[in-house]
């Protein structure tokens, strides 16, 4: 349940909102503080339990002077056959108890973790069907269906997928496309009065969305705190307030934008780790297999590389590499002899090769020039002895 609303209490009096997914996590906390702020909601999802529950435990805390109110459509915006016609059913029902729709706020949604090779064709749809087409479906019926005619505002949750999603391709790719779906409504649509913003969320802790990866779950989460500049993860009510924001006439110049809550984790690290034995480091796209070029470019048809092996995360370059690939567990002697390798050991001895190497080159050179200047000052005389 929301923590007290930052904003002005009946901000939203007598409007009506629809939050996809508002029984569980940030849905449930965007639905609580719209209710708090004088707005009636209706949420729906596919749990029609879990979403009665939900409601039953914000009505207790509706005030008996609030206009609001909370009332539950069940729903699957999952693009199988009959999907369009749940989302037709859930606005018609809207608008048929309320008469009018405010604001949609999309944000039912969610993936499971599988790297991209692994991810079935039937999973894929899954995610993309829910993501993607689910919140079109959303979008296009209550466009149609009121905010074409009255003007409205519409919110979509998406993710934090701005470097990709490795771990989670179906997913990005989805809410990648929403991103963009959000700035085209928001052009098509501007002259019926209708904004179309987007909300993309750094890791926010819930229950549900930890349980939604089982077992992994606690680790997961766990993992992305590092990861996160604020070092910790974020919470329902974080997500609620912009929403609210963007819902509000406070935001009645914006449109078409997403704005990340994240704590400026998009802009930090990832959560996907490369292997220190990474391969791209000895198979270059150019196609030459040397492990790598040795600084500097050398020539045609090889790769200039940056001399990554100077790169100081923590200590030294050695440590560095030595610790990535114990956590790794990558304990044999190749390993070790990879760290050592890649760390800076490998291109010593190379450099002691290639002075040694430079010594005899001049050396030789310097004989040869020697030899030179001796035979033209003093040439063998001729006839000999
Ligand atoms: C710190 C990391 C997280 C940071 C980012 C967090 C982002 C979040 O979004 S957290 C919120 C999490 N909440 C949810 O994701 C809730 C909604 N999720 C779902 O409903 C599922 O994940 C769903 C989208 C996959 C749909 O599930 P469900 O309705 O149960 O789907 P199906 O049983 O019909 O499965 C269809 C198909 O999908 C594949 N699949 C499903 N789960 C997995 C899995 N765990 N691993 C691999 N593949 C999976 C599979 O192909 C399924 O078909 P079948 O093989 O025939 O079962
Ligand atoms: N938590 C996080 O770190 C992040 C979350 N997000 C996104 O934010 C949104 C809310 O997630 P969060 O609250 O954390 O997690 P939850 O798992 O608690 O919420 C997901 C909600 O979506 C509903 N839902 C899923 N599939 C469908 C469907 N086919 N039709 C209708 N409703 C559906 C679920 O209800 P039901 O099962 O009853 O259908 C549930 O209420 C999701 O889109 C999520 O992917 C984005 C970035 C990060």
């Amino acid at each position: 349940m929301a923590a007290s609303s930052v904003f002005r209490q009946g901000l939203f009096n007598h409007k009506v909102a629809i939050v996809t997914g508002g029984g569980t996590g940030i849905g449930k906390a965007i639905s609580a503080e719209l209710l708090e702020l004088g707005c009636s909601v209706v949420i729906s999802s596919r749990k029609a339990e879990r979403l009665e529950a939900a409601a039953q435990e914000m009505r207790q805390k509706i005030p008996p002077s609030s206009p609001a109110s909370v009332t539950t459509v069940p729903c699957n915006i999952r693009s199988e056959d009959e999907a369009r016609e749940h989302v037709k059913d859930l606005v018609s029902s809207v608008l048929k108890r309320y008469g009018r729709i405010d604001y949609l706020v999309n944000n039912g949604g969610g993936q499971f973790s599988s790297p991209v090779e692994k991810i079935a064709s039937k999973g894929w749809k899954a995610v993309i069907d829910t993501n993607l087409t689910g919140t079109f479906y959303c979008c296009k019926e209550v466009y149609t269906a009121w905010m074409k005619q009255h003007g409205g505002v519409i919110v979509n949750i998406i993710a934090d997928m701005w470097k990709g999603f490795p771990g989670m391709a179906h997913t990005g790719a989805a809410r990648s496309a929403v991103d963009n779906l959000t700035k085209t409504m928001a052009v098509e649509w501007a002259p019926s009065g209708v904004r179309v913003n987007a909300v993309a969320p750094g890791t926010i802790f819930s229950k549900t969305a930890m349980e939604n990866y089982k077992e992994f779950g606690p680790q997961l989460f766990k993992m992305s705190i590092p990861l996160i500049p604020a070092k910790r993860l974020g919470v329902p009510e974080e997500i609620s307030s912009a929403v609210c924001f963007l819902l509000s006439p406070g935001a009645s110049y914006i449109s078409g934008a997403t704005l990340r809550v994240d704590a400026g984790q998009s802009l930090y690290h990832a959560l996907w780790e490369i292997p220190a034995d990474c391969r791209s480091l000895l198979f270059s796209s150019r196609g030459h297999n040397k492990p790598f070029s040795m600084g500097g470019d050398h020539g045609h048809g090889k790769m200039s590389m940056p001399d990554w092996r100077q790169w100081k995360v923590e200590g030294t370059p050695l440590e560095f590499t030595q610790q990535r690939l114990t956590k790794r567990g990558l304990k044999d002697p190749w390993a070790r002899n990879e760290a050592w390798r890649y760390s800076g050991g490998f291109s010593r001895a190379v450099t002691l090769s290639d002075v040694l190497f430079r010594g005899f080159k001049w050396g030789f050179a310097a004989f040869t020039v020697a030899l030179a200047i001796e035979y033209t000052m003093f040439p063998p005389k001729k006839g000999g002895h």
